[in-house]
């Protein structure tokens, strides 16, 4: 069996993804991670400066194929990875996990980071809140659809109607990998 995290650039599948791989003892592997060590190049964003957005297509493809024959492993997958019909052939073996995290939260994320290592957002125009909001806005309408495939969905605005509390803001990773394994844990 093998975890696929889902979701927009900045919900946290790197993040949480490393502490549910720990909790559940299996490895963890982020699909831009393989796709660099490919080309050879250090970063996403030097990729895509490089060489364009459909040669990134491509080798996420290879990528996740090459990541469909690993077992036991959490694989963290590219935020926009769900839009290829051909990459849920791969994504869909074994279980595949949505965090759906709201814009608001991810815009306020990778304001704090910086857009910079966010190719699709360089373009925008603003200041950072502004431009990652604006733009994963735009993403996110043509990739719902797409993550609602998932076999399972961890919502941030759950947990926090669960848990009492009035902003996403506060909820940990570790809380994260917790619910999510309160959804999956009876199908590893
Ligand atoms: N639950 C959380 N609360 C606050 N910040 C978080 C949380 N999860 C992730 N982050 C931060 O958000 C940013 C993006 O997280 P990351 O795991 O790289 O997302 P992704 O892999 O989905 O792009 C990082 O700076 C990370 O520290
Ligand atoms: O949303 C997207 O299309 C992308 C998300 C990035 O991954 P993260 O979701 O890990 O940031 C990376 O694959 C690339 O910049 C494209």
């Amino acid at each position: 069996m093998n975890v696929k995290r889902a979701g927009m650039m900045g919900s946290g599948k790197t993040t949480v993804g490393k502490i549910l791989s720990q909790a559940i003892d299996y490895s963890f592997c982020d699909s831009d991670t393989l796709v660099e060590q490919d080309v050879g190049v250090t970063t996403v964003a030097e990729l895509f400066q490089i060489y364009g957005e459909d040669f990134f297509r491509d080798k996420e493809t290879k990528a996740l194929e090459k990541l469909s024959g690993v077992h036991r492993y959490v694989v963290s997958t590219g935020g926009g990875a769900v839009i290829r019909d051909e990459n849920w052939t791969y994504m869909g073996k074994g279980i595949s996990v949505w965090l759906d995290v709201p814009l608001e939260e991810l815009a306020r994320r990778i304001a704090a980071v910086g857009t910079k290592t966010r190719p699709l957002l360089v373009n925008e125009q603003g200041d950072a809140y502004t431009k990652a909001f604006r733009r994963l806005s735009a993403l996110f309408e043509q990739r719902y659809k797409a993550y609602e495939n998932a076999s399972a969905r961890v919502s941030l605005e759950n947990i926090a109607a669960k848990l009492g509390y009035k902003d996403v803001s506060n909820i940990t990773p570790a809380m994260i990998a917790i619910e999510a394994i309160e959804q999956i844990g009876h199908i590893l």
